[in-house]
């Protein structure tokens, strides 16, 4: 099943996918979704304020809980609020979806560096009940919209909208240049005729996408918080822009609001860079080459990783590598100069397409987190984190154990 979603996906069916997917992840639509992330941003502050205590607490165990039920309501179209619920169906097959063992480190191994092994033995990811229930879940929900005639501002609104039009239509020159830059390719690339999107299409995309952004967008998150917690300063200049961009939006946290939030986006990059989830990307040479200036011959068919956890925390590159500093992001064209050296969400056509919801989702669950709340270490904080040489993807040992406190704003 999830051989269908775009991960899986290679040669002319990965082209069509991409740039039939591309315009359900431009800005525009995405911005969208920014209120069904606010609302459950409200939820988990709603639960801080009744449970917050002298004790320490997960902070990336609750961020786990953020990014489930933001990603719930933004893909899915469905509203556990998994803080007062935290054993509702979608939360624990959600966390199975996502659990990490070692049969599955072998798997990972396997995916990235044999990949014949994996088709010989038609390993399965991801075990039958669990496709079954997200699955049943998607089926239900489109059934529900069809019977009602209801729609609702969601990623699967817009899949529904791919099924049933074949294409999802950009809203303004704007949205159809990013939706190009996220999956353009000439007409003569793609293939002619009507784009087939079935339902099992549409299920692996969404099931493919809560994969995707449940575990990294939570790390980033509680990594995030964990840094501010060390360095209050920081955290104090982020509540600072965060209150005030809050009052000049009637305390709400909109899309034109978070894109005011510039400091909150400089450290939201710094965290990707110190910690970049995927560790690494991964590419197959597609013809024999010569790296130019040395001897190193790749041959067709060999895989080559990248290293973007050590090109991000190389001090060639990144001065003080070890220090969270978010100004290295506040020039705007920091990013020009950093080409191919800061790839958090890859680099190329195969790039995260899921890069602006990510964005958008992790700055909401540290705008709601912040706004409310001080985030202080206390004797159970361990710093730096202690990563997981194991996991994939990137993930401290032991959570992130922080104090919080409630903040007095005016
Ligand atoms: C902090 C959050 C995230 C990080 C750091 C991240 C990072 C990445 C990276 C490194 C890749 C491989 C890129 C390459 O090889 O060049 C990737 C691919 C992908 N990501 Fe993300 N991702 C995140 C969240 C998301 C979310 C929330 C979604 C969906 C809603 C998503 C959807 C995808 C998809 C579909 C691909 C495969 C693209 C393709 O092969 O065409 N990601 N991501």
């Amino acid at each position: 099943m999830l051989a269908k979603s775009l991960f899986a996906l290679d040669g002319q069916r990965w082209r069509d996918m991409r740039s039939k997917l591309a315009p359900t992840f431009t800005t525009g639509k995405i911005k969208i979704m920014v209120p069904h992330m606010a609302e459950v941003g409200q939820n988990w502050l709603k639960f801080l304020s009744k449970n917050v205590s002298d004790e320490a607490v997960d902070l990336k165990e609750l961020a786990v809980t953020y990014t489930a039920d933001a990603i719930g309501s933004c893909v899915f179209g469905v509203n556990y609020n998994a803080f007062e619920n935290p054993n509702n169906t979608f939360m624990t097959m959600g966390r199975r979806l996502v659990g990490y063992d070692f049969k599955r480190g072998m798997k990972a191994i396997c995916v990235i560096f044999f990949p014949e092994v994996v088709k010989f033995f038609k390993f399965e990811w991801f075990d039958r009940s669990l496709v079954d229930f997200f699955c049943n879940l998607l089926k239900e929900m489109m059934d529900s919209r069809k019977k009602s005639g209801q729609t609702r501002k969601d990623f699967l609104q817009l899949m529904i909208e791919l099924k049933e039009k074949g294409s999802v239509a950009s809203d303004n020159a704007e949205d159809e240049k990013e939706s190009k830059e996220l999956g353009g390719f000439e007409d003569s690339q793609l293939s002619s005729g009507k784009f087939d999107f079935s339902d099992v299409d549409l299920y692996s995309q969404a099931i493919g996408f809560f994969v995707a952004g449940f575990e990294n967008s939570s790390t980033q998150i509680s990594l995030a918080c964990l840094e501010l917690a060390v360095e209050s300063e920081l955290q104090h200049r982020a509540q600072a822009e965060i209150d005030q961009v809050l009052k000049e939006h009637d305390g709400k946290l909109t899309a034109e609001a978070l894109k005011k939030m510039v400091y909150l986006e400089s450290i939201v990059q710094e965290t990707l860079r110190k910690y970049p989830p995927a560790g690494g990307l991964v590419r197959s040479c597609t013809k024999n080459y010569l790296i130019p200036g040395s001897n190193v011959r790749l041959e067709k068919g060999t895989t080559v990783m990248i290293p973007s956890y050590s090109l991000q925390n190389d001090p060639k590159y990144f001065p003080d590598p070890e220090r969270f500093d978010p100004e290295r992001f506040c020039n705007e064209d920091a990013h020009h100069k950093l080409q191919f050296l800061y790839t958090p969400f890859g680099d190329g056509p195969r790039h995260c397409i899921g890069m602006r919801f990510s964005h958008l989702l992790i700055k909401t669950g540290l705008a709601s987190i912040l706004s409310k709340f001080e985030i202080l270490p206390c004797k159970e904080t361990v710093y730096p984190p202690k990563i997981d040489p194991i996991r994939m993807p990137l993930s401290s040992v032991g959570g992130v154990q922080v104090k919080l406190q409630e903040r007095k704003v005016n």
